[in-house]
């Protein structure tokens, strides 16, 4: 079993204040920083590059970087991010012709591979692929924005993929991506993620340690106490 991440979303923090707020939620507890890439292309909305993940590493950050690509194309930006300090880049299958392709570059450049499904996206895109990945991201509501609901029959989807991953044998995280707060993560954590991804439900508070701390209890009470 995969210790337990969590891995606040900076989309939803203070883009004025981005070091601080890094600085923080890892001081909060935090695991990793998950770091939303969009393009206005594959996703609705804009927001941050390479520049950005370089400059939290200038400004001292150490913990995990977790890039979730919402680009499309995909290959020209993965040797971008590897130089800037990403530790996983994870990308959408619907955004690269050569998904194989794809995985093996992001591990040529010396980064985690992580494959992202949306919620209409059948879990049979992991045929051919699952053994190559370190990390399967399931979507929990539509790529674009953060503040969004969690798609309940996401649920399914995790214990399906769990039984995939298990089945594999191999050291393979299950990451959630998407509306996850302190009063659904439990269940969640129950259908076999091990990666949380939260962004409103920690930098919506004011007290970042009370909500990670919070979140953590509730995966504990189903996981056990295992940590990144
Ligand atoms: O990838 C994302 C959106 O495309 C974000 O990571 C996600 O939405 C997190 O935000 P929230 O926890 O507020 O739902
Ligand atoms: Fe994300």
């Amino acid at each position: 079993m995969q210790p337990t991440v969590i891995a606040p979303s900076i989309l939803s923090a203070n883009f004025a204040r981005l070091g601080e707020e890094v600085d923080a939620v890892l001081a909060a507890g935090a695991d990793w920083v998950h770091f939303d890439v969009m393009d206005n292309h594959y996703v609705p909305n804009l927001t941050i590059g390479p520049l950005v993940c370089e400059a939290l590493r200038k400004h001292g950050v150490t913990a995990p970087i977790d890039v979730h690509l919402m680009v499309e194309p995909v290959d020209r930006i993965v040797p971008d991010f590897a130089k800037a300090g990403a530790s996983l880049i994870s990308f959408h299958p619907e955004a690269s012709k050569h998904v194989h392709r794809t995985i093996q570059l992001i591990k040529a450049e010396g980064c985690q591979a992580g494959l992202v499904l949306n919620p209409a996206t059948p879990v049979d895109v992991l045929d051919y692929v699952l053994d190559e990945l370190d990390l399967v991201l399931l979507m929990s509501v539509n790529p674009g924005f953060g503040g969004q609901a969690f798609i309940p029959s996401t649920l399914d989807k995790l214990r399906r993929v769990r039984e995939r991953i298990d089945a594999s044998g191999r050291s393979i995280r299950l990451e959630i991506d998407g509306g996850v707060k302190p009063d659904n993560i439990g269940e969640i954590a129950a259908a076999g993620a091990d990666t949380f991804v939260a962004g409103s439900a920690i930098f919506g508070q004011p007290d970042y340690a009370a909500v990670v701390d919070r979140m953590r209890a509730e995966v504990d009470a189903v996981r056990g106490q295992r940590r990144a």
